[in-house]
């Protein structure tokens, strides 16, 4: 089976973006072994802290933060990075070419029950002549980033990546810390029976949506005149490596819940990474009927809809708003 550095180099990956991205899973390495360990790591459960978007942080929410921060602002390829755990962008090195945003533990809430969790990331380059302390270089839109993907800690730990040359999958061989190549070419389904949504929510969601699941649920006697199945992991990383896997359509939808938070996903560290690697797979990624990826953000922080998946099912769905 073959490793990482030969099979991005043959894409013309650049070395030093290369270099980057396996300082990335040095860290990522590290999260893996420590959620491996479960509770012989000292680190399942909360901190009494917030981060700045008012969620509680788990104590491996912060250790994750950490061993990735700490990692790309030594490592001298990084000018600034972006993290869900971090209030504002970090500075790092002037001179350096990239920027990365991160998700560093996606799957919080599954932590202590030992269920899926993830780490998502996304590289751009930073304007050039830009300053490492001005957050406005993070004000990117997602068809810049030159690299993105997420690794899963599953029963084996799984790489998904893309340098826009198709999206692959590998697995870290923990025998030598390698992740090796186990799928080419990631393809999603264009069709598919199976959808994720989070359906407590299904009352606070606007009309199109509710009638785009209303007909998915309504099956083989409904207008769709089949049966869907629904599968909900409560980790972005999960759900999207099971769309990449089989093919189904995942959406966390605009709602109503909470006035001051009409959506869930964040735009720079889950949604526009995850929509490169469906975008490279074949499928289609979308937020208020536009790409996620032409969405050019005004926070590092800001929230998206977000609607992925198989090309024909994400077509339906969107049908539903015109
Ligand atoms: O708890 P809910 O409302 O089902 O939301 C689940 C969603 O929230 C998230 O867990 C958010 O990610 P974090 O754990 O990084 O905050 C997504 O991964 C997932 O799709
Ligand atoms: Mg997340
Ligand atoms: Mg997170």
């Amino acid at each position: 089976m073959r490793r990482l550095p030969p099979v991005l180099l043959e894409d013309g990956c650049p070395r030093d973006l290369l270099s980057l991205v396996r300082t990335i899973l040095a860290a990522c390495k590290e999260i893996s072994f420590r959620v491996g360990q479960g509770e012989l790591s000292g680190v399942l459960g909360s901190t009494l802290d917030e981060n700045i978007q008012g969620e509680t942080q788990k104590k491996l929410d912060v250790l994750s933060n950490q061993l990735l921060k700490d990692i790309l602002l030594e490592s001298g390829y990084v000018k600034a990075i972006a993290s869900e755990e971090e209030d504002y962008t970090v500075a790092g090195e002037p001179n350096a070419k990239y920027i990365v945003s991160f998700d560093p533990l996606d799957g919080s809430s599954n932590i202590d029950i030992n269920s899926l969790v993830g780490t998502i990331f996304s590289i751009m380059e930073a304007p050039e002549g830009s300053d490492a302390a001005d957050p406005s270089i993070f004000m990117q839109p997602g068809r810049k980033q030159v690299a993105a993907g997420y690794v899963l800690y599953g029963p084996s730990t799984m790489l998904a990546l893309t340098t826009g040359k198709g999206t692959r999958l590998y697995t870290l061989d923990k025998t030598h810390g390698s992740f090796l190549l186990t799928q080419d070419f990631v393809s999603i389904p264009e069709e598919t029976q199976e959808f994720a949504v989070n359906m407590s929510n299904q009352r606070h969601w606007q009309t199109p949506m509710q009638n785009y699941i209303a007909d998915l649920l309504a099956g083989d006697t409904g207008p769709r005149a089949k049966n869907f199945n629904m599968r909900w992991i409560a980790a972005m990383v999960g759900d999207v490596h099971r769309v990449l896997s089989r093919g189904g359509i995942f959406t966390y939808p605009t709602d109503t819940k909470d006035p001051k938070k009409p959506n869930k996903l964040r735009l720079l560290y889950e949604a526009n990474p995850m929509a490169f690697l469906v975008e490279q797979a074949g499928g289609l990624a979308i937020a208020d009927g536009q790409p996620i990826m032409d969405i050019e953000p005004d926070a590092i922080h800001q929230r998206v809809e977000v609607i992925l998946g198989s090309k024909n099912e994400v077509e339906k769905c969107l049908s539903y708003y015109k």
